[in-house]
């Protein structure tokens, strides 16, 4: 293909590309635009994350012979994604250089495209091909993952929160609409095993941690201790919970979780180890903080404000009966605690 084309088609894609606002969506178009200009025989992307025992690789997409498939974080709650090690080491490698193309023994290439978001690797595509895609066509795939890189960066500080680093509270609107479009189970997007592996009771829920007394530790330390406190809080969180789970500050001294798919029992003791790891954590200056939780199922379908409204009334509950506890919505509701809201409406709006 002519130099001039290229640039015509780098620059097309990459109108396109910017124009999304979703790292998720982001990820599965630059999947699908790999696949349409090196034709690999197959295409793997891996998002790497963090989590409190190290890296982690997560498959989102598998493109096997045109086939594409996308296994977003939430469906996986129930599935540990492996630690990045020696049975990956080629991912590792390609994460020391951006692109890095290899003969295979069977005459193929192996082609490894590392994707960057402020400085630091977020993800892989692992392309097999049966040639050498030649270097005008890679330097143009190189250009154009070094421009997605930047406007990665832009996207990161949008769907994040300055102070913490936790996703705000756009995001959230973003990820329970797309929690309520995906329903408790899109066939054509999970692998039978979890299928298989997802137990009948499991849920999404959704928990709301507010510190207590925070405007006590303010007055008293200031608002730079204040905000240490929020940092430490948010670090907490990440430690506590795994790394599918999605953590929120909505603002001031109130975040939002969104937790897998799991029982009701493994809710209260996730919510509970929070709490709990709060109170026994000695903050600097400031010492001991607590907080209260308050948390409900998500039902499918459902709007971000119901399900709010109900954690928020657990929490309220919580903070009216001595703080530092997590409280179920649905279990105040059936030990009388809490009064049954009025009938739902009959439509739901998703925001
Ligand atoms: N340091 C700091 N403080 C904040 C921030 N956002 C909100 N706040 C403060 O958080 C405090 C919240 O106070 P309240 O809503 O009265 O709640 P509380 O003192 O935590 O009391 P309870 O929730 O009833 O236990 C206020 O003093 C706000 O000024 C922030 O970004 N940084």
């Amino acid at each position: 293909m002519p130099q001039h084309q290229y640039t015509i088609t780098l620059l097309q894609v990459l109108s396109h590309l910017t124009r999304i606002r979703d790292l998720d969506m982001l990820e599965l178009s630059l999947s699908a635009v790999l696949q349409e200009q090196l034709q690999p025989e197959q295409l793997t992307y891996c998002r790497l994350l963090e989590s409190p025992t190290g890296l982690r690789v997560h498959t989102m997409v598998r493109i096997d012979k045109g086939d594409l498939r996308h296994f977003p974080l939430e469906e996986h709650s129930r599935v540990q994604a492996p630690l990045l090690g020696d049975k990956n080491h080629w991912l590792m490698a390609s994460l020391e250089h951006n692109t890095r193309l290899t003969r295979r023994g069977d005459g193929g290439f192996q082609l490894l495209l590392a994707l960057h978001q402020d400085q630091q690797a977020i993800g892989v595509f692992e392309l097999q091909l049966l040639r050498s895609p030649g270097h005008d066509l890679l330097q143009v795939v190189d250009r154009m993952l070094g421009l997605v890189r930047n406007h990665l960066s832009l996207l990161r500080y949008a769907e994040h929160d300055s102070l913490t680093g936790l996703m705000n509270r756009k995001t959230f609107d973003v990820r329970f609409h797309r929690m309520m479009l995906m329903g408790h189970h899109t066939p054509m997007t999970m692998g039978p095993t979890t299928m298989q592996e997802r137990a009948v009771s499991d849920a999404y829920w959704l928990g709301v941690v507010d510190i207590d007394h925070f405007k006590v530790i303010n007055d008293r330390f200031g608002h730079l201790y204040g905000d240490e406190v929020l940092i430490l809080l948010a670090g907490l969180m990440r430690q506590n919970f795994r790394y599918h789970d999605q953590i929120f500050r909505f603002g001031g001294e109130e975040f939002v979780i969104l937790l897998g798919n799991i029982s009701a029992e493994h809710a209260q003791q996730t919510f509970e180890r929070l709490r709990w790891t709060v109170e026994h954590h000695p903050f600097p200056q400031v010492g001991k903080v607590t907080v209260s939780i308050g948390y409900t199922r998500i039902p499918v379908p459902s709007s971000a404000s119901d399900v709010i409204g109900q954690a928020d009334r657990a929490l309220y509950y919580a903070k009216q009966h001595g703080r530092n506890q997590c409280c179920n919505y649905l279990q105040l509701l059936q030990d009388g605690k809490l009064n049954q809201p009025d009938a739902p409406r009959g439509d739901i709006e998703l925001f």
